[in-house]
């Protein structure tokens, strides 16, 4: 099974923990960007493979191209060659069917320091700021209630009001509400960047121990300058 690879690049990628057996697995192949007008390629045949439910790392020196890449699967730009896709596998570890593109509404991104970017002035409104509006609004509230107490349960969440300011809560719960808003919809590919950075050390550790917990259910890829 292939585990990893990092091609003609200086992007690093590592897997963590395998399931053993693999239903999905998100791949990246021999993917390759130059941004419009531009000579140089940023991104050079890089491909690695992210078996559902696990937990990815990408990390390279600031400007090796780690934000290209995180833009790219999330669909924010195409690659100049390659392609970004999902496998599903049967069973028996062998491809059931052909490769799928990845649908962008279908990645959830938390940019680093999400908490810069939060625009309400209470948790619950923070949460369910810019979801799909579904038709009916007795169906809307009921997809609200359930998926944001799933969310805002995975990420611990639970004990703070939904009346509460996000801006008033401490650095590790920021990041929690960060993961809370992306994982409503429930993403088939979750892609944090920094997900740690200027956080003090018992926040860090609480995001890390979130990260163990989270990736029981979903596939994280996480972005990063360093290992530490
Ligand atoms: N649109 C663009 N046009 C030209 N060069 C670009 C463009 N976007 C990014 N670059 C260059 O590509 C390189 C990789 O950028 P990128 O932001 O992906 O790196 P990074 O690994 O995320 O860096 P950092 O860790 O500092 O955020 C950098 O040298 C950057 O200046």
């Amino acid at each position: 099974m292939a585990s990893y690879v990092a091609l003609s690049s200086p992007i690093h990628c590592k897997q963590f923990e395998f399931p053993s057996l693999i239903s999905r697995k998100s791949r990246s192949r021999d993917v390759c960007y130059r941004p419009p007008g531009t000579q140089l390629n940023i991104l050079n045949g890089v491909s690695f493979s992210l078996p559902e439910k696990s937990l990815g790392l990408i990390f390279g020196q600031s400007g090796s191209g780690k934000t290209t890449l995180l833009q790219l699967l999330a669909g924010l730009s195409k690659p100049t060659s390659g392609s970004i896709y999902v496998q599903k596998y049967g069973n028996d570890g062998k491809p059931n069917m052909s490769p799928e593109p990845l649908p962008p509404e279908r990645v959830g991104i938390v940019f680093q320091f999400p908490e810069r970017y939060f625009v309400a002035d209470n948790v619950l409104d923070e949460v369910i700021f810019g979801w799909p509006r579904q038709s009916g609004e007795l169906q809307l509230k009921e997809y609200l209630a359930l998926n944001l107490q799933r969310a805002v349960n995975w990420v611990g969440l639970s004990g703070i009001s939904l009346d509460k300011d996000p801006h008033s809560l401490s650095g590790g719960y920021k990041r929690r509400l960060a993961l809370a808003i992306q994982l409503v919809q429930i993403p088939d590919l979750l892609i944090l960047d920094e997900p740690l950075a200027g956080l003090d050390w018992k926040a860090r550790a609480d995001v890390v121990k979130l990260l163990k917990h989270l990736k029981k259910e979903l596939t994280i890829l996480v972005v990063s300058h360093d290992l530490k």
